[in-house]
Protein backbone atom coordinates (compact mmCIF):
# COMPACT_ATOMS: atom_id res chain seq x y z
CA UNK A 1 0.00 0.00 0.00
CA UNK A 2 1.15 3.14 -1.16
CA UNK A 3 0.37 4.87 2.29
CA UNK A 4 3.09 2.35 4.19
CA UNK A 5 6.71 4.12 3.79
CA UNK A 6 8.11 7.55 4.12
CA UNK A 7 9.77 6.34 0.78
CA UNK A 8 5.82 6.79 -0.88
CA UNK A 9 3.67 9.31 -1.56
CA UNK A 10 0.36 8.45 0.34
CA UNK A 11 -1.97 8.34 -2.25
CA UNK A 12 -5.59 10.15 -2.41
CA UNK A 13 -8.87 9.95 -4.32
CA UNK A 14 -9.92 12.56 -6.76
CA UNK A 15 -12.10 14.53 -5.25
CA UNK A 16 -13.88 17.44 -6.56
CA UNK A 17 -12.77 21.05 -4.92
CA UNK A 18 -16.06 22.33 -4.68
CA UNK A 19 -17.03 19.69 -2.87
CA UNK A 20 -14.14 20.19 -0.54
CA UNK A 21 -15.03 23.65 0.00
CA UNK A 22 -18.90 23.30 0.95
CA UNK A 23 -17.71 20.53 3.24
CA UNK A 24 -15.18 23.07 5.07
CA UNK A 25 -17.89 25.86 5.08
CA UNK A 26 -19.97 23.15 7.06
CA UNK A 27 -17.76 23.62 9.88
CA UNK A 28 -18.84 27.29 10.30
CA UNK A 29 -22.38 26.75 10.66
CA UNK A 30 -22.69 25.55 14.15
CA UNK A 31 -20.45 28.94 14.84
CA UNK A 32 -23.13 30.77 13.13
CA UNK A 33 -24.32 33.05 16.15
CA UNK A 34 -20.50 33.81 16.75
CA UNK A 35 -19.81 34.97 13.05
CA UNK A 36 -22.90 37.45 12.68
CA UNK A 37 -21.11 40.01 14.61
CA UNK A 38 -18.16 39.42 12.78
CA UNK A 39 -20.02 39.80 9.54
CA UNK A 40 -21.52 43.07 11.41
CA UNK A 41 -18.09 44.38 11.91
CA UNK A 42 -16.93 43.82 8.83
CA UNK A 43 -20.01 45.28 7.43
CA UNK A 44 -19.40 48.78 8.89
CA UNK A 45 -15.70 48.43 8.15
CA UNK A 46 -16.62 47.98 4.38
CA UNK A 47 -19.15 50.82 4.60
CA UNK A 48 -16.64 53.10 6.42
CA UNK A 49 -13.92 52.34 3.59
CA UNK A 50 -16.38 52.84 0.63
CA UNK A 51 -17.81 56.84 2.14
CA UNK A 52 -14.19 57.89 2.60
CA UNK A 53 -13.57 58.60 -1.04
CA UNK A 54 -16.86 60.19 -1.32
CA UNK A 55 -16.13 62.80 1.43
CA UNK A 56 -12.73 63.15 -0.07
CA UNK A 57 -13.81 64.39 -3.47
CA UNK A 58 -16.43 66.85 -2.09
CA UNK A 59 -13.25 67.99 0.27
CA UNK A 60 -11.52 68.35 -2.98
CA UNK A 61 -14.05 69.93 -5.55
CA UNK A 62 -16.79 71.31 -3.17
CA UNK A 63 -14.96 73.04 0.03
CA UNK A 64 -11.30 73.53 -1.53
CA UNK A 65 -12.21 74.95 -4.44
CA UNK A 66 -14.61 77.66 -3.09
CA UNK A 67 -11.56 77.94 -0.27
CA UNK A 68 -14.26 76.87 2.58
CA UNK A 69 -11.71 76.32 5.77
CA UNK A 70 -14.92 75.17 7.84
CA UNK A 71 -16.48 73.18 5.66
CA UNK A 72 -12.84 71.21 5.74
CA UNK A 73 -12.56 70.79 8.60
CA UNK A 74 -15.73 69.34 9.18
CA UNK A 75 -14.74 66.82 6.58
CA UNK A 76 -11.49 66.22 8.09
CA UNK A 77 -13.39 65.96 11.51
CA UNK A 78 -16.10 63.17 10.04
CA UNK A 79 -12.94 61.12 8.23
CA UNK A 80 -10.86 60.98 11.86
CA UNK A 81 -13.92 59.73 13.52
CA UNK A 82 -14.72 57.07 10.66
CA UNK A 83 -10.91 56.24 11.09
CA UNK A 84 -11.21 55.59 14.64
CA UNK A 85 -14.53 53.75 14.57
CA UNK A 86 -13.16 51.90 11.91
CA UNK A 87 -10.12 50.58 13.32
CA UNK A 88 -12.11 50.07 16.69
CA UNK A 89 -14.53 47.71 14.81
CA UNK A 90 -11.38 45.83 13.06
CA UNK A 91 -9.91 45.29 16.61
CA UNK A 92 -13.10 43.59 17.23
CA UNK A 93 -13.35 41.24 14.19
CA UNK A 94 -9.87 40.15 15.04
CA UNK A 95 -10.71 38.97 18.17
CA UNK A 96 -14.75 37.60 17.43
CA UNK A 97 -12.73 35.94 14.79
CA UNK A 98 -9.77 34.21 16.40
CA UNK A 99 -11.86 33.12 19.12
CA UNK A 100 -14.37 31.23 16.44
CA UNK A 101 -11.38 30.51 14.74
CA UNK A 102 -9.95 28.17 17.44
CA UNK A 103 -12.99 26.61 18.21
CA UNK A 104 -13.68 25.23 14.96
CA UNK A 105 -10.05 23.74 15.13
CA UNK A 106 -10.50 22.24 18.08
CA UNK A 107 -14.05 20.81 16.06
CA UNK A 108 -12.21 19.20 13.85
CA UNK A 109 -9.34 18.06 15.32
CA UNK A 110 -11.56 16.45 17.63
CA UNK A 111 -13.42 14.44 14.77
CA UNK A 112 -10.50 13.51 13.72
CA UNK A 113 -8.34 12.44 16.69
CA UNK A 114 -12.26 10.52 17.58
CA UNK A 115 -12.49 9.19 13.83
CA UNK A 116 -9.04 7.67 14.13
CA UNK A 117 -9.51 6.50 17.26
CA UNK A 118 -11.99 3.56 15.92
CA UNK A 119 -9.91 2.89 12.92
CA UNK A 120 -8.89 -0.42 12.49
CA UNK A 121 -5.75 -1.76 13.09
CA UNK A 122 -5.46 -2.03 9.30
CA UNK A 123 -5.39 1.57 9.05
CA UNK A 124 -2.47 1.83 11.18
CA UNK A 125 -0.64 -0.87 9.86
CA UNK A 126 -0.91 1.07 6.85
CA UNK A 127 0.25 4.51 7.81
CA UNK A 128 3.73 5.78 9.53
CA UNK A 129 2.53 7.62 12.52
CA UNK A 130 4.26 10.35 11.74
CA UNK A 131 2.16 10.91 8.36
CA UNK A 132 -1.13 10.61 10.71
CA UNK A 133 0.59 13.17 12.95
CA UNK A 134 1.42 15.49 10.07
CA UNK A 135 -2.76 15.55 9.13
CA UNK A 136 -3.83 16.01 12.73
CA UNK A 137 -1.70 18.97 13.56
CA UNK A 138 -0.54 20.58 10.50
CA UNK A 139 -3.01 19.79 7.96
CA UNK A 140 -5.57 21.11 10.53
CA UNK A 141 -4.20 24.23 11.11
CA UNK A 142 -4.14 25.18 7.65
CA UNK A 143 -7.83 24.28 7.16
CA UNK A 144 -8.90 26.43 10.19
CA UNK A 145 -6.72 29.36 8.33
CA UNK A 146 -8.39 29.03 5.24
CA UNK A 147 -11.78 29.25 7.13
CA UNK A 148 -11.11 32.32 8.88
CA UNK A 149 -9.54 33.87 6.28
CA UNK A 150 -12.95 33.19 4.11
CA UNK A 151 -14.65 35.03 6.30
CA UNK A 152 -12.19 38.16 6.95
CA UNK A 153 -10.96 37.88 3.69
CA UNK A 154 -13.35 36.83 1.13
CA UNK A 155 -16.24 38.32 2.51
CA UNK A 156 -15.00 41.94 2.84
CA UNK A 157 -12.81 42.08 0.36
CA UNK A 158 -15.67 40.76 -2.47
CA UNK A 159 -18.27 43.34 -0.91
CA UNK A 160 -15.42 46.07 -1.46
CA UNK A 161 -15.11 45.42 -4.76
CA UNK A 162 -18.86 44.83 -5.98
CA UNK A 163 -19.41 48.21 -4.03
CA UNK A 164 -16.42 49.76 -5.97
CA UNK A 165 -18.07 49.07 -9.37
CA UNK A 166 -21.19 49.72 -8.38
CA UNK A 167 -20.33 53.47 -7.20
CA UNK A 168 -17.69 54.23 -10.46
CA UNK A 169 -20.53 52.99 -12.32
CA UNK A 170 -23.03 55.63 -10.84
CA UNK A 171 -20.34 58.45 -11.12
CA UNK A 172 -19.13 57.96 -14.73
CA UNK A 173 -19.50 54.37 -16.41
CA UNK A 174 -16.75 55.76 -19.17
CA UNK A 175 -14.20 56.01 -16.65
CA UNK A 176 -15.13 52.78 -14.44
CA UNK A 177 -15.06 51.18 -17.83
CA UNK A 178 -11.46 52.22 -18.62
CA UNK A 179 -10.48 51.74 -14.32
CA UNK A 180 -11.85 47.63 -14.91
CA UNK A 181 -11.00 47.06 -18.50
CA UNK A 182 -8.23 44.90 -17.63
CA UNK A 183 -10.43 42.24 -15.40
CA UNK A 184 -10.43 39.76 -18.92
CA UNK A 185 -6.89 39.69 -18.65
CA UNK A 186 -6.62 39.42 -14.85
CA UNK A 187 -9.41 36.75 -15.05
CA UNK A 188 -7.20 34.38 -17.15
CA UNK A 189 -3.86 34.46 -15.60
CA UNK A 190 -5.79 33.65 -12.47
CA UNK A 191 -7.51 30.56 -13.70
CA UNK A 192 -4.53 29.69 -15.92
CA UNK A 193 -2.02 29.64 -12.54
CA UNK A 194 -4.74 27.65 -10.43
CA UNK A 195 -5.44 25.21 -12.45
CA UNK A 196 -0.95 24.52 -12.53
CA UNK A 197 -0.94 25.06 -8.39
CA UNK A 198 -3.12 22.52 -7.11
CA UNK A 199 -0.77 19.71 -8.61
CA UNK A 200 2.00 21.17 -7.12
CA UNK A 201 0.60 21.89 -3.32
CA UNK A 202 -0.78 18.43 -3.54
CA UNK A 203 2.33 17.34 -4.03
CA UNK A 204 4.50 19.56 -1.66
CA UNK A 205 1.70 18.48 1.43
CA UNK A 206 2.78 14.98 0.90
CA UNK A 207 6.23 14.82 0.52
CA UNK A 208 6.13 17.46 3.81
CA UNK A 209 4.14 14.23 5.44
CA UNK A 210 6.65 11.93 4.11
CA UNK A 211 9.25 13.96 5.94
CA UNK A 212 7.34 14.23 9.04
CA UNK A 213 6.88 10.06 8.61
CA UNK A 214 10.69 10.01 8.44
CA UNK A 215 11.30 12.12 11.57
CA UNK A 216 8.67 10.65 13.53
CA UNK A 217 9.75 6.87 13.13
CA UNK A 218 14.11 8.05 13.66
CA UNK A 219 13.16 9.74 16.77
CA UNK A 220 11.17 6.79 17.98
CA UNK A 221 14.09 4.41 17.01
CA UNK A 222 16.39 6.99 18.34
CA UNK A 223 17.90 3.82 20.51
CA UNK A 224 18.88 1.78 17.49
CA UNK A 225 20.04 4.81 15.41
CA UNK A 226 22.33 5.60 18.15
CA UNK A 227 23.57 1.79 18.94
CA UNK A 228 24.30 1.47 15.11
CA UNK A 229 26.18 4.44 14.55
CA UNK A 230 23.55 4.95 11.80
CA UNK A 231 23.67 8.90 12.61
CA UNK A 232 25.47 9.71 8.99
CA UNK A 233 22.69 7.54 7.22
CA UNK A 234 19.66 8.74 8.63
CA UNK A 235 21.25 12.40 8.26
CA UNK A 236 21.44 11.63 4.45
CA UNK A 237 18.11 10.42 4.23
CA UNK A 238 16.52 13.39 6.05
CA UNK A 239 18.54 15.54 3.59
CA UNK A 240 16.73 13.30 0.76
CA UNK A 241 13.31 13.66 1.85
CA UNK A 242 14.31 17.19 3.13
CA UNK A 243 14.97 18.29 -0.52
CA UNK A 244 12.56 16.49 -1.81
CA UNK A 245 10.04 18.64 0.06
CA UNK A 246 12.34 22.25 -0.65
CA UNK A 247 12.00 21.41 -4.66
CA UNK A 248 8.22 20.42 -3.92
CA UNK A 249 7.84 23.62 -2.53
CA UNK A 250 9.73 25.80 -4.73
CA UNK A 251 8.17 23.94 -7.95
CA UNK A 252 4.60 25.65 -6.07
CA UNK A 253 5.73 28.66 -5.27
CA UNK A 254 7.44 29.00 -8.68
CA UNK A 255 4.00 28.78 -9.91
CA UNK A 256 1.67 30.19 -7.52
CA UNK A 257 4.86 33.73 -7.13
CA UNK A 258 2.78 34.54 -10.47
CA UNK A 259 -0.53 35.38 -9.07
CA UNK A 260 0.87 39.49 -7.58
CA UNK A 261 2.48 39.68 -11.11
CA UNK A 262 -0.29 39.34 -12.99
CA UNK A 263 -2.51 41.75 -10.63
CA UNK A 264 -0.23 44.18 -10.82
CA UNK A 265 0.03 44.15 -14.58
CA UNK A 266 -3.66 44.33 -14.72
CA UNK A 267 -3.61 47.00 -11.97
CA UNK A 268 -1.18 49.33 -13.90
CA UNK A 269 -2.91 49.16 -17.37
CA UNK A 270 -6.07 49.52 -15.87
CA UNK A 271 -4.69 52.83 -13.84
CA UNK A 272 -3.49 53.96 -17.10
CA UNK A 273 -6.37 53.43 -19.37
CA UNK A 274 -8.63 55.24 -16.64
CA UNK A 275 -6.02 58.38 -16.79
CA UNK A 276 -6.01 58.34 -20.71
CA UNK A 277 -10.02 58.19 -20.47
CA UNK A 278 -10.38 60.96 -18.26
CA UNK A 279 -7.82 63.42 -19.79
CA UNK A 280 -8.55 62.58 -23.71
CA UNK A 281 -12.37 61.49 -23.45
CA UNK A 282 -13.51 63.92 -20.65
CA UNK A 283 -11.28 66.31 -20.80
CA UNK A 284 -10.54 68.96 -18.27
CA UNK A 285 -14.28 70.19 -18.05
CA UNK A 286 -16.34 66.64 -17.11
CA UNK A 287 -13.46 65.42 -14.95
CA UNK A 288 -12.94 67.62 -12.16
CA UNK A 289 -9.75 66.54 -9.83
CA UNK A 290 -12.15 65.78 -7.26
CA UNK A 291 -13.48 62.89 -9.41
CA UNK A 292 -10.30 61.86 -10.84
CA UNK A 293 -8.90 61.41 -6.81
CA UNK A 294 -11.85 59.76 -6.02
CA UNK A 295 -11.49 57.41 -9.35
CA UNK A 296 -7.59 57.02 -8.15
CA UNK A 297 -8.67 56.01 -4.93
CA UNK A 298 -11.60 53.58 -5.91
CA UNK A 299 -9.21 51.81 -8.53
CA UNK A 300 -6.38 51.30 -5.47
CA UNK A 301 -9.85 50.18 -3.54
CA UNK A 302 -10.82 47.79 -6.30
CA UNK A 303 -7.01 46.33 -7.35
CA UNK A 304 -6.28 45.71 -3.23
CA UNK A 305 -8.89 43.72 -2.18
CA UNK A 306 -8.69 41.89 -5.69
CA UNK A 307 -4.83 41.34 -5.09
CA UNK A 308 -6.09 40.02 -1.55
CA UNK A 309 -8.70 38.30 -3.14
CA UNK A 310 -6.16 36.25 -5.30
CA UNK A 311 -3.74 35.98 -2.34
CA UNK A 312 -6.70 34.14 -0.60
CA UNK A 313 -7.61 32.26 -3.66
CA UNK A 314 -3.76 31.21 -4.30
CA UNK A 315 -4.39 30.00 -0.47
CA UNK A 316 -7.48 28.36 -1.10
CA UNK A 317 -6.18 26.21 -3.68
CA UNK A 318 -2.78 25.25 -1.50
CA UNK A 319 -5.25 24.24 1.80
CA UNK A 320 -7.69 22.42 -0.32
CA UNK A 321 -4.96 19.64 -0.66
CA UNK A 322 -5.13 20.07 3.14
CA UNK A 323 -8.46 19.78 3.53
CA UNK A 324 -8.59 16.66 0.98
CA UNK A 325 -6.04 15.02 3.12
CA UNK A 326 -7.78 15.57 6.57
CA UNK A 327 -11.30 14.60 4.72
CA UNK A 328 -9.40 11.60 3.37
CA UNK A 329 -9.50 10.42 6.72
CA UNK A 330 -12.36 11.51 8.21
CA UNK A 331 -14.05 9.53 4.76
CA UNK A 332 -11.75 6.08 5.84
CA UNK A 333 -14.45 3.94 7.41
CA UNK A 334 -13.94 2.00 10.66
CA UNK A 335 -13.25 -1.91 9.07
CA UNK A 336 -14.35 -3.03 12.57
CA UNK A 337 -17.65 -1.63 13.70
CA UNK A 338 -20.36 -3.27 15.50
CA UNK A 339 -23.54 -4.83 13.62
CA UNK A 340 -26.61 -2.84 13.69
CA UNK A 341 -28.28 -5.20 15.50
CA UNK A 342 -24.86 -5.49 17.72
CA UNK A 343 -26.35 -6.21 21.50
CA UNK A 344 -24.13 -6.33 25.09
CA UNK A 345 -22.11 -9.26 25.47
CA UNK A 346 -23.14 -10.12 29.24
CA UNK A 347 -20.48 -10.78 31.90
CA UNK A 348 -18.70 -14.21 30.45
CA UNK A 349 -16.76 -17.24 32.01
CA UNK A 350 -14.65 -17.07 29.00
CA UNK A 351 -15.11 -20.26 27.05
CA UNK A 352 -13.50 -19.37 23.49
CA UNK A 353 -13.68 -21.29 20.43
CA UNK A 354 -12.55 -21.02 17.32
CA UNK A 355 -14.88 -22.88 14.40
CA UNK A 356 -13.15 -23.30 10.97
CA UNK A 357 -11.33 -19.83 10.91
CA UNK A 358 -9.57 -18.85 8.10
CA UNK A 359 -7.81 -15.48 8.12
CA UNK A 360 -6.06 -13.36 5.84
CA UNK A 361 -4.03 -9.94 6.05
CA UNK A 362 -4.67 -7.41 3.20
CA UNK A 363 -7.26 -9.81 1.50
CA UNK A 364 -7.15 -9.04 -2.58
CA UNK A 365 -4.41 -7.03 -2.60
CA UNK A 366 -0.58 -7.26 -3.80
CA UNK A 367 0.27 -7.98 0.16
CA UNK A 368 -1.95 -10.39 0.35
CA UNK A 369 -0.40 -13.09 3.26
CA UNK A 370 -2.58 -16.01 4.13
CA UNK A 371 -2.06 -16.83 7.72
CA UNK A 372 -4.66 -19.08 9.10
CA UNK A 373 -6.45 -21.57 7.44
CA UNK A 374 -9.66 -24.05 8.50
CA UNK A 375 -8.36 -23.33 12.37
CA UNK A 376 -10.49 -25.01 15.28
CA UNK A 377 -10.51 -25.22 18.86
CA UNK A 378 -12.44 -24.81 22.46
CA UNK A 379 -10.57 -23.19 25.27
CA UNK A 380 -12.47 -23.58 28.26
CA UNK A 381 -12.84 -21.37 30.98
CA UNK A 382 -9.63 -20.62 33.37
CA UNK A 383 -7.45 -22.87 30.97
CA UNK A 384 -4.15 -21.80 30.08
CA UNK A 385 -3.30 -22.28 26.72
CA UNK A 386 0.40 -21.45 25.43
CA UNK A 387 0.83 -20.94 21.78
CA UNK A 388 4.16 -22.08 20.56
CA UNK A 389 5.87 -21.94 16.91
CA UNK A 390 8.35 -20.43 14.44
CA UNK A 391 8.12 -17.06 13.86
CA UNK A 392 5.69 -15.92 11.55
CA UNK A 393 3.35 -18.97 12.33
CA UNK A 394 0.19 -16.81 13.12
CA UNK A 395 0.53 -16.71 17.05
CA UNK A 396 0.34 -13.04 17.60
CA UNK A 397 -2.70 -13.23 14.89
CA UNK A 398 -4.62 -15.97 16.51
CA UNK A 399 -4.39 -13.80 19.44
CA UNK A 400 -5.55 -10.63 17.68
CA UNK A 401 -8.25 -12.31 16.60
CA UNK A 402 -9.91 -13.23 19.82
CA UNK A 403 -9.52 -9.81 20.39
CA UNK A 404 -11.52 -8.55 17.31
CA UNK A 405 -8.33 -6.29 16.09
CA UNK A 406 -9.00 -7.93 12.28
CA UNK A 407 -12.06 -9.91 11.02
CA UNK A 408 -11.69 -12.99 9.95
CA UNK A 409 -12.51 -14.19 6.43
CA UNK A 410 -14.06 -17.73 7.10
CA UNK A 411 -15.89 -19.44 10.18
CA UNK A 412 -16.08 -17.88 12.96
CA UNK A 413 -15.09 -17.31 16.62
CA UNK A 414 -17.41 -17.18 19.68
CA UNK A 415 -16.63 -16.73 23.09
CA UNK A 416 -19.44 -18.68 25.36
CA UNK A 417 -21.60 -19.25 22.66
CA UNK A 418 -21.34 -15.32 21.22
CA UNK A 419 -20.40 -14.78 18.01
CA UNK A 420 -17.89 -12.09 18.11
CA UNK A 421 -19.57 -9.93 15.58
CA UNK A 422 -23.27 -10.38 17.00
CA UNK A 423 -22.09 -8.41 20.26
CA UNK A 424 -20.44 -4.70 20.75
CA UNK A 425 -16.42 -4.17 20.31
CA UNK A 426 -16.63 -2.52 23.96
CA UNK A 427 -18.33 -5.09 25.54
CA UNK A 428 -15.87 -7.51 23.93
CA UNK A 429 -12.99 -5.42 24.81
CA UNK A 430 -14.08 -4.60 28.31
CA UNK A 431 -13.89 -8.17 29.51
CA UNK A 432 -10.80 -9.11 27.62
CA UNK A 433 -7.20 -8.30 29.16
CA UNK A 434 -4.44 -7.91 26.13
CA UNK A 435 -0.89 -7.53 27.11
CA UNK A 436 1.60 -7.00 24.44
CA UNK A 437 5.56 -7.19 24.81
CA UNK A 438 5.67 -3.51 25.09
CA UNK A 439 3.93 -2.86 28.27
CA UNK A 440 3.31 0.57 26.97
CA UNK A 441 3.68 2.90 30.07
CA UNK A 442 1.94 6.24 29.49
CA UNK A 443 3.51 9.52 30.30
CA UNK A 444 2.39 10.22 33.97
CA UNK A 445 2.26 8.49 37.47
CA UNK A 446 2.07 5.17 38.37
CA UNK A 447 -1.12 5.56 39.44
CA UNK A 448 -2.59 6.76 36.49
CA UNK A 449 -0.86 4.29 34.00
CA UNK A 450 -2.21 1.16 36.51
CA UNK A 451 -5.92 2.92 36.71
CA UNK A 452 -5.89 2.97 32.82
CA UNK A 453 -7.18 -0.87 33.09
CA UNK A 454 -10.31 0.54 35.13
CA UNK A 455 -10.76 4.05 35.21
CA UNK A 456 -13.35 4.11 37.89
CA UNK A 457 -11.11 2.16 40.79
CA UNK A 458 -11.13 2.68 44.21
CA UNK A 459 -7.35 3.31 45.76
CA UNK A 460 -7.85 -0.18 47.81
CA UNK A 461 -8.36 -1.80 44.15
CA UNK A 462 -5.40 -0.63 43.06
CA UNK A 463 -3.31 -1.51 45.43
CA UNK A 464 -4.88 -4.59 45.85
CA UNK A 465 -4.26 -5.51 41.74
CA UNK A 466 -0.78 -3.77 42.32
CA UNK A 467 0.00 -6.20 45.21
CA UNK A 468 -1.45 -9.39 43.35
CA UNK A 469 0.83 -9.33 40.62
CA UNK A 470 3.57 -8.41 42.86
CA UNK A 471 4.22 -4.98 42.05
CA UNK A 472 3.49 -3.04 45.35
CA UNK A 473 6.48 -3.34 47.28
CA UNK A 474 8.61 -1.89 44.29
CA UNK A 475 6.31 0.78 43.66
CA UNK A 476 6.49 2.06 47.63
CA UNK A 477 10.09 2.01 47.01
CA UNK A 478 10.04 4.17 43.95
CA UNK A 479 10.71 8.40 44.84
CA UNK A 480 7.02 8.79 45.51
CA UNK A 481 5.26 5.63 45.44
CA UNK A 482 2.28 5.12 43.12
CA UNK A 483 2.55 9.39 42.86
CA UNK A 484 5.82 8.70 41.13
CA UNK A 485 6.17 10.60 37.77
CA UNK A 486 6.77 7.93 34.67
CA UNK A 487 8.78 8.98 31.89
CA UNK A 488 7.26 8.45 28.69
CA UNK A 489 7.67 4.80 27.22
CA UNK A 490 8.49 3.77 30.87
CA UNK A 491 12.22 5.19 30.41
CA UNK A 492 13.98 4.99 33.77
CA UNK A 493 11.74 1.48 35.15
CA UNK A 494 13.81 -2.00 34.13
CA UNK A 495 12.34 -4.17 32.00
CA UNK A 496 10.70 -6.24 34.73
CA UNK A 497 9.34 -3.29 36.93
CA UNK A 498 7.41 -2.17 33.16
CA UNK A 499 6.03 -5.47 33.33
CA UNK A 500 4.78 -5.47 36.65
CA UNK A 501 3.15 -2.64 36.15
CA UNK A 502 1.54 -3.34 32.55
CA UNK A 503 0.31 -6.43 34.89
CA UNK A 504 -1.68 -4.64 37.53
CA UNK A 505 -3.17 -2.72 34.82
CA UNK A 506 -4.56 -5.97 33.83
CA UNK A 507 -5.30 -6.98 36.81
CA UNK A 508 -7.34 -4.69 38.23
CA UNK A 509 -9.53 -4.64 34.80
CA UNK A 510 -10.38 -8.05 35.83
CA UNK A 511 -10.59 -9.71 32.44
CA UNK A 512 -12.07 -13.20 31.63
CA UNK A 513 -9.98 -13.48 28.86
CA UNK A 514 -6.30 -12.66 29.05
CA UNK A 515 -3.88 -12.24 26.44
CA UNK A 516 -0.43 -12.16 27.27
CA UNK A 517 2.55 -11.78 24.57
CA UNK A 518 5.68 -12.79 26.93
CA UNK A 519 8.62 -10.82 26.71
CA UNK A 520 11.65 -12.57 25.41
CA UNK A 521 14.17 -10.06 27.10
CA UNK A 522 15.92 -11.82 30.14
CA UNK A 523 15.56 -9.79 33.38
CA UNK A 524 17.53 -10.45 36.84
CA UNK A 525 16.89 -13.68 38.45
CA UNK A 526 14.48 -11.33 41.29
CA UNK A 527 12.61 -9.17 39.19
CA UNK A 528 11.98 -12.57 36.88
CA UNK A 529 10.70 -14.46 40.10
CA UNK A 530 8.26 -11.50 40.36
CA UNK A 531 7.27 -11.97 37.18
CA UNK A 532 6.77 -15.27 36.93
CA UNK A 533 4.63 -14.88 40.04
CA UNK A 534 2.84 -11.93 38.39
CA UNK A 535 2.12 -14.01 35.34
CA UNK A 536 0.54 -16.72 37.72
CA UNK A 537 -1.67 -14.39 39.59
CA UNK A 538 -2.53 -12.95 36.32
CA UNK A 539 -3.66 -16.01 34.98
CA UNK A 540 -5.70 -17.76 38.27
CA UNK A 541 -9.44 -17.90 37.17
CA UNK A 542 -9.08 -16.83 33.56
CA UNK A 543 -9.05 -18.29 30.37
CA UNK A 544 -6.11 -17.18 28.85
CA UNK A 545 -3.69 -17.44 25.50
CA UNK A 546 -0.18 -16.96 26.58
CA UNK A 547 2.42 -16.34 23.27
CA UNK A 548 5.24 -17.96 25.04
CA UNK A 549 8.86 -17.73 24.75
CA UNK A 550 9.75 -18.91 28.08
CA UNK A 551 9.58 -22.47 28.83
CA UNK A 552 8.63 -22.03 32.33
CA UNK A 553 5.14 -20.94 30.96
CA UNK A 554 4.68 -23.25 28.67
CA UNK A 555 5.09 -26.37 31.39
CA UNK A 556 2.61 -25.44 33.69
CA UNK A 557 0.06 -24.56 30.67
CA UNK A 558 -3.01 -26.64 30.27
CA UNK A 559 -2.60 -27.15 26.47
CA UNK A 560 0.35 -26.02 23.94
CA UNK A 561 -0.44 -25.57 20.70
CA UNK A 562 2.10 -25.71 18.19
CA UNK A 563 0.71 -23.21 15.36
CA UNK A 564 2.90 -23.96 11.94
CA UNK A 565 1.49 -24.05 8.38
CA UNK A 566 -1.64 -22.36 8.82
CA UNK A 567 -3.45 -24.43 11.24
CA UNK A 568 -2.54 -25.86 15.02
CA UNK A 569 0.34 -28.67 14.11
CA UNK A 570 -0.11 -30.39 17.53
CA UNK A 571 -1.59 -29.77 21.10
CA UNK A 572 -1.66 -31.39 24.31
CA UNK A 573 0.29 -30.84 27.91
CA UNK A 574 3.63 -30.40 28.07
CA UNK A 575 4.02 -34.27 29.22
CA UNK A 576 2.56 -35.08 26.19
CA UNK A 577 3.48 -33.20 23.86
CA UNK A 578 7.19 -34.19 25.15
CA UNK A 579 6.16 -38.10 24.91
CA UNK A 580 5.24 -37.43 21.46
CA UNK A 581 8.34 -36.58 20.13
CA UNK A 582 6.53 -34.32 17.48
CA UNK A 583 7.56 -30.75 16.45
CA UNK A 584 6.92 -29.73 20.17
CA UNK A 585 9.64 -32.01 21.32
CA UNK A 586 11.86 -30.72 18.87
CA UNK A 587 11.33 -27.38 19.27
CA UNK A 588 12.17 -27.89 23.07
CA UNK A 589 15.09 -29.56 22.47
CA UNK A 590 15.99 -27.11 20.15
CA UNK A 591 15.70 -24.02 22.98
CA UNK A 592 16.83 -26.83 25.88
CA UNK A 593 20.09 -27.49 23.70
N1 LIG B 1 -0.51 -6.40 10.12
C1 LIG B 1 -0.12 -7.29 9.24
N2 LIG B 1 -0.31 -7.09 7.93
C2 LIG B 1 0.09 -8.01 7.03
N3 LIG B 1 0.71 -9.16 7.34
C3 LIG B 1 0.94 -9.40 8.63
C4 LIG B 1 0.55 -8.48 9.65
N4 LIG B 1 0.91 -8.96 10.85
C5 LIG B 1 1.51 -10.15 10.60
N5 LIG B 1 1.53 -10.41 9.28
C6 LIG B 1 2.05 -11.62 8.64
O1 LIG B 1 1.30 -12.73 9.13
C7 LIG B 1 2.13 -13.81 9.43
C8 LIG B 1 1.91 -14.23 10.88
O2 LIG B 1 2.36 -13.20 11.72
P1 LIG B 1 2.23 -13.27 13.31
O3 LIG B 1 2.68 -11.99 13.85
O4 LIG B 1 0.88 -13.74 13.67
O5 LIG B 1 3.30 -14.41 13.61
P2 LIG B 1 3.84 -14.93 15.01
O6 LIG B 1 3.66 -16.41 15.00
O7 LIG B 1 3.20 -14.19 16.13
O8 LIG B 1 5.36 -14.53 14.88
P3 LIG B 1 6.42 -14.14 16.07
O9 LIG B 1 6.67 -15.33 16.89
O10 LIG B 1 7.62 -13.76 15.28
O11 LIG B 1 5.83 -13.00 16.80
C9 LIG B 1 3.54 -13.37 9.11
O12 LIG B 1 3.86 -13.88 7.85
C10 LIG B 1 3.49 -11.89 9.06
O13 LIG B 1 4.37 -11.40 8.09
Amino acid sequence: MATNSFREDEQLQHTDRKKVVLRMMKYLKPHIREIIPVLISLAITVAISLISPLLIERAIDVHVASKDVKGLLIIAGVLVALGIIYVLFVKLRMYLMNRVSNKILLDIREELYEHIQTLSFTFFDNRPTGKILARIIGDVNSLKEVMANTITNLIPNFITVIGVVVILMVKDWRLALATLCSMPLMIVSIFWIRNRTHNRWQAMRKKASNLNAYVHEDIAGISVVQSFHAEHETKATFRELADEHRDAYISACRVADLFGPAIDTSWSISSMMMYLCAILLLGYTDASLGLITAFATYANMFWSPIMRLSNFYNQLVTNISAAERVFDILDTKAEIVDKPEAGEMPDIEGRVEFHHVGFTYDEGTEAETKVLEDVSFVAQPGETIALVGPTGAGKTTIVNLISRFYDIQKGNISIDGYDLTDVTINSLRRQMGVMTQDNFIFHGTVRENIMYGKLDATEEEMIAAAKAVNAHDFIMKLENGYDTELKARGAGLSIGQRQLIAFARTMISMPKVLILDEATSSIDTHTEMLVQQGIQALLKGRTSFVIAHRLSTIKNADRIFVINHGGIQESGNHNELMQKKGAYYELYMAQFA
